[in-house]
């Protein structure tokens, strides 16, 4: 891709993107909603076209050698366009006759396509009646017909479940070994585990490229070391300010004589030694020692706040378990305490039924429920 731009009307979705896939690598595009990542998805498997910039694929111009290109890329969008009418196995005949598959190839390219995605015990249900995983995998083995050297994979696990998440993950570990993979996320774990090379996307700007312990490595500011030592914390702060290379020392706590303290230790210091050889002599023995690198998550955070977009914020607090926000908690309290009082505050506005009504209903209920019975 060689400065790939997007703009919808005024607004620039994509904003010149250059990068370079190589074979038999799996890449994760990372970026919060919004980043443009299925743009640059979209554009990249023909379904959309750039503003400027091109896209070539296996030496082939999306633009201007379409059909080979194409014919390279297998894609899952975030939507698979699936026919619910049809059985996994018709849909995939179909799939692999517009894919122009040969005739006497087609049976066995979608036999080997359902094979690997699981889907032998689901081939005579109807598409409408398989679960949102079981439909992924039919959009995957879609993918995979007419065996492409690279597969784009947008947001595939997004709506599964945690079980469907972990196999859908490991079949994608899976195609990695046969081809080239691209797919998107905004889960960072997610990209860690799965890719070998990660582009960060923020705003429709490429803001970081490389391996997730690369990035984690190169674009740290630095690591830092977390210290407790015995004394007290304005001993503790001006023994490490001591030491040349430290400018920061934030205390973390302080509890039984002990202080805690974060430092700052500049990209490939280590200054282990040095800290701690200067507690000791001003008469604060070390008890703890630990360094601290900075993760994905943290690099993620840095540049795509860099690049100023709150959403990364949000990202990770998603990722986060389930966790009440105040507002959760104002209303669990307010039904706590009109539960004992036997109000019901947050009905009020709620339209309440009549008791007539009720009981009328629950009458019809029951008479119907009688009748299904003797029925
Ligand atoms: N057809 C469109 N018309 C106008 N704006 C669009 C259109 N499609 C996307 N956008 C805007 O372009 C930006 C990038 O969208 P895109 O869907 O590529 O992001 P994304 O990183 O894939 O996000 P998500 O994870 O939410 O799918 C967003 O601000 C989006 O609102």
């Amino acid at each position: 891709m060689e400065h790939l731009t997007k703009r919808y009307g005024s607004h620039l979705a994509v904003d010149d993107i250059s990068f370079e896939v190589e074979e038999g690598i799996v890449y994760g595009l990372l970026g919060p909603n919004g980043a443009g990542k299925s743009t640059t998805m979209n554009i990249l498997t023909g379904y959309l076209s750039a503003t400027s910039g091109t896209v070539s694929i296996d030496g082939h111009d999306i633009l201007e050698e379409a059909s080979a290109a194409k014919a390279c890329v297998g894609y899952l969008p975030e939507q698979p366009p699936l026919y619910v009418d049809m059985t996994p196995r018709e849909y995939l005949m179909f799939v692999a006759e517009l894919k122009k598959v040969k005739r006497a190839d087609r049976a066995a390219q979608v036999e080997q396509a359902m094979d690997r995605t699981g889907l032998a015990e689901m081939e005579h249900r109807l598409i409408k009646n398989l679960s949102k995983g079981y439909r992924q995998r039919v959009g995957l083995a879609a993918a995979l017909l007419g065996s492409p050297k690279v597969i784009i994979l947008d947001e595939p696990t997004v709506g599964l479940d945690p079980a469907q998440v972990i196999e859908i993950r490991s079949l994608i570990k899976e195609l990695g070994k046969d081809h080239t993979v691209i797919l998107s996320s905004h889960i960072l774990s997610e990209v860690s585990t799965l890719c070998d090379k990660v582009l960060i996307i923020a705003k429709g700007k490429l803001v970081a490229q490389g391996t997730p312990e690369e990035l984690a490595q190169r674009l740290t500011a630095g690591s830092s070391l977390n210290i407790t030592a015995l004394g007290e914390a304005d001993a503790v702060m001006n023994a490490m300010l001591t030491v040349p290379g430290v400018s920061e020392v934030q205390i973390t706590g302080q509890q039984n004589g002990e202080t805690s303290a974060t430092v700052q230790v500049p990209q490939g210091e280590d200054l282990r030694a040095a800290v701690s050889a200067a507690l000791a002599a001003a008469g604060c023995p070390v008890l703890g020692l630990t360094t601290a690198s900075m993760s994905l998550e943290d690099v993620f955070l840095q540049l795509t706040a860099q690049a100023g977009d709150e959403e990364a914020q949000e990202v990770l607090e998603n990722q986060e378990e389930a966790t009440l926000r105040p507002e959760d908690l104002d209303f669990v309290q307010n039904a706590v305490e009109s539960g004992e009082s036997g109000e019901k505050p947050w009905l009020e506005n709620s339209e309440q039924p009549d008791e007539e009504e009720l009981r009328q209903e629950n009458a019809s209920a029951q008479a119907e429920e009688e009748e299904a019975d003797e029925k």
